[in-house]
């Protein structure tokens, strides 16, 4: 499996990233560099040696054959897509059973932080409605993208 996991990797536009490399980058998986949980799995905030900036970390927990192919449509899909309105994915690793997944780092955090936490300060509604635009700018080139690569594929 692990040979066919390289192959997968290595054919699509996505930064093959060693297990290694993802052990240092998390303190071996330290649980106080844990930013979020999400239905994946743990997300850590990390440096990945030669890498600048902060990234976020996927670590999927479950070894369900469900989560094994959202990991690779979330990794073929979104290794397409680069939009100012969507968070990228910088690489991957798949090694070791191990499936993680490599994004930019949000520094200001999540919208719904921003919209339920009341130690903040409550955005305004010029805020809210530039995020509206955003969010919505960032669905439609998703939207436009899967349904062009969904007719090319049926061609
Ligand atoms: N790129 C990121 N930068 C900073 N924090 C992040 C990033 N991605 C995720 N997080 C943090 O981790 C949490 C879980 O994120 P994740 O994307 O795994 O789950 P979700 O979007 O809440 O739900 P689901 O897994 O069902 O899609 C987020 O709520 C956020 O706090």
């Amino acid at each position: 499996m692990e040979s066919m996991d390289r192959q997968k990797v290595s054919s699509i536009r996505c930064k093959n990233f060693s297990l290694s490399d993802i052990v240092i980058a998390t303190n071996n998986f330290d649980n106080a560099l844990i930013v979020g949980r999400g239905g994946f799995g743990n997300v850590y905030k990390g440096r990945i040696p030669g890498i600048q900036y902060e990234v976020a970390i996927k670590r999927l927990h479950s070894k369900s054959h469900q989560g094994e192919n959202e990991f690779w449509a979330e990794i073929e899909m979104l290794s397409q897509l680069h939009y100012i309105n969507l968070v990228s994915l910088i690489g991957c690793c798949a090694e070791d059973h191990e499936m993680i997944l490599v994004y930019d780092y949000m520094v200001n955090g999540t919208l719904r932080d921003h919209l339920y936490n009341h130690d903040d300060i409550p955005l305004s509604w010029k805020q809210r409605l530039k995020i509206c635009i955003g969010a919505a700018r960032g669905l439609e080139y998703t939207f436009i993208q899967v349904q062009f690569r969904e007719s090319f594929t049926e061609t």
